[in-house]
């Protein structure tokens, strides 16, 4: 008799290597096969019963699946596409990246810092191309927007908590936020192993991803099978990251996710990741405190460095070299092993 071997899915989440067997038929779990969308309209209505409704579904699919299509928010279409627009002409340049990224730095004028930066700040965190100067505000003009909506979605979230609705106000005055704007070209012939962006979870609060018409972005259950979510028409992917997950014990699940790009064709994506201000404490909500609980209490901004450094040490490009350091590092940009 020959016992077959379990087959692995592997990838990096909360700042470790991990994998998971893959499970089919009667072993195999309860899990999603497919992402919620959940309308948040409610969540600009003025009755607390309309923002409960969609705090009522937003907390169910951070439970079951730690993602979700969120359709009819607040960032106008016109903005999104004009930001595509505008990365699309920035990857066009001489000197292409495939990834631009950009994030929360109080030096900036766009962003009404709360205070002005100190002697003592940390240094400018944003390099905007100087041959392309309509970038910068077009990518501004989204990022207030998208702000302001994951500002606005962080009540839901609290609500979904059975919280005061303000729980997470004071914390999220200046969060930490990074947008990264991604291009990934077409791969010649995709395989499993040949992919655009590993398997990873987020290390924010919540990630907010704009799509464009091309499907690559996949999400792993429980049963170890990765589950599509292609683009969905004026909608944003959710996805609770690790600083959700942790402050609510795991309830609300931390995903793993990676892009495979299979189209032939070129994808172009923003994800925009958000966390709360540097100095808020990440402490276990209420509701969510249990004996034996695993999480001490920590500031944001260190629990952010510590999984940076984590990301940095086990890229592939640090050749087994000590960790970096990074503490000129100011931005929540999230960087992928
Ligand atoms: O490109 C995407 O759709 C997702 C990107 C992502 O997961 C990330 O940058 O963390
Ligand atoms: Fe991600």
């Amino acid at each position: 008799m020959t016992v077959k071997e379990p087959e692995y899915v592997y990838y990096h989440a909360g700042g470790q290597r991990g994998s998971r067997p893959v499970l089919r038929g009667a072993a195999a779990k309860d899990t999603f096969s497919s992402i919620p969308v959940v309308d948040v309209s409610g969540m600009f209505s003025k009755h607390i019963e309309d923002r409960k409704k969609v705090a009522a579904e937003v907390g169910k699919a951070c439970r079951e699946v730690g993602f979700f299509y969120a359709k009819n928010h607040n960032v106008p279409d016109e903005v999104i596409a004009n930001t595509f627009e505008a990365v699309k002409n920035f990857f066009a340049m001489p000197n292409m990246k495939e990834a631009f990224s950009f994030g929360d730095d109080p030096h900036e004028p766009e962003q009404n810092a709360p205070c002005k930066p100190g002697p003592d700040a940390p240094k400018r965190a944003n390099a905007w191309p100087s041959a392309y100067p309509e970038f910068r505000p077009a990518m501004y003009d989204y990022f207030t927007r998208v702000k302001a909506f994951s500002q606005a979605l962080m009540r839901i979230f609290a609500l979904a908590l059975d919280l005061p609705e303000d729980f997470f106000d004071a914390a999220i005055s200046f969060p930490m936020v990074g947008i990264r704007a991604l291009h990934y070209p077409p791969q010649e012939k995709p395989n499993a192993n040949d992919i655009g962006l590993g398997a990873h979870t987020d290390y924010d609060f919540f990630t907010l991803v704009q799509q464009e018409n091309v499907a690559a972005l996949q999400v792993l259950n429980a049963n170890g099978i990765w589950i599509d979510a292609p683009p969905q028409p004026r909608t944003y992917v959710v996805n609770v990251g690790d600083f959700l997950s942790r402050i609510t014990n795991n309830k609300f699940k931390s995903t793993v996710h990676r892009v495979l790009n299979k189209s032939g064709e070129e994808r172009y994506s923003m994800p925009f990741f958000f966390s709360p201000n540097r100095e808020a404490m990440l402490s276990v909500v209420p509701n969510c405190r249990e004996k034996g609980q695993v999480y001490e209490d920590i500031n944001a901004g260190d629990y952010f460095m510590e999984r940076l450094k984590a990301a940095r040490w086990q890229h592939p490009s640090n050749n087994g070299k000590p960790a970096p350091v990074v503490q000129d590092m100011p931005t929540a940009q999230a960087i992928i092993a």
